[in-house]
């Protein structure tokens, strides 16, 4: 397999990187069929970014099945009481989960979109700024929560959640991320926290 493809998709040219040493926290086999179905596309959202899009890999019903039983392995179906998805594309990985151990899921929003008083954080991410929010009433004392999303960049959106977390009384036991940008800092930023990430590149 070539170590690039280049897709042409609604007039746009995405790349394809199939990584012939993918490494990850679960192995090489969980980085390589996660790495198998990011799409690589530039310039997006802003000039100079290389975004990871993930959607292939949600859109493909075995590889996504594979990827969330290997998270909930890892970190054991019973060692969280819920999961917390991060707006927007970690709602699917978080409902997912739940779903497969049927622990409930709690979204941190972006700014302004929950209706009940809520905890505030805002960050820095790759491409621009942003408000994370958590109801307040979201956890109750010592409830076990696995935070999961989709891209660990600069590490600024999963630092912000996993704080909302703490304010608003969960434990977190858990961080899983599809896949992290390593020479974005982002492990290095949550340490000592420990990061599970299925891909690292
Ligand atoms: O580690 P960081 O530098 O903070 O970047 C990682 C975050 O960036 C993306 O979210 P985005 O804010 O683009 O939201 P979206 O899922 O709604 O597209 C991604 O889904 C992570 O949440
Ligand atoms: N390069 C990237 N691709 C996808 N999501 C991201 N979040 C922050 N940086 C990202």
């Amino acid at each position: 397999m070539p170590d690039a493809v280049v897709v042409e998709g609604n007039g746009t040219a995405v790349t394809e990187t199939h990584s012939t040493a993918a490494r990850g926290d679960s192995g090489p086999e969980t980085a390589r069929l996660v790495a198998s179905r990011v799409l690589d596309v530039p310039d997006f959202p802003k000039p100079g970014v290389l975004f990871k899009d993930l959607m292939p890999l949600f859109a493909d019903g075995a590889a996504f099945r594979e990827v969330i039983d290997g998270i909930v392995a890892h970190h054991g179906r019973d060692s969280f009481d819920a999961v917390v998805g991060i707006e927007a594309r970690g709602f699917v990985v978080a409902a997912a989960i739940a779903y497969a151990t049927g622990v409930g899921v709690v979204p941190v929003r972006k700014a302004g979109k929950l209706p009940r008083p809520a905890y505030s954080a805002s960050y820095a991410l790759e491409y621009g700024e942003a408000t994370l929010e958590v109801h307040e009433d979201a956890f109750t004392a010592g409830h076990r929560v696995l935070v999961v999303d989709d891209v660990l960049a600069t590490g600024g959106t999963a630092a912000a959640t996993l704080d909302l977390v703490e304010r608003a009384g969960g434990t977190v036991t858990g961080f899983t991320v599809l896949m992290e940008l390593a020479f974005l800092g982002g492990r290095e930023r949550l340490a000592p926290r420990p990061v599970h990430a299925l891909l690292t590149v």
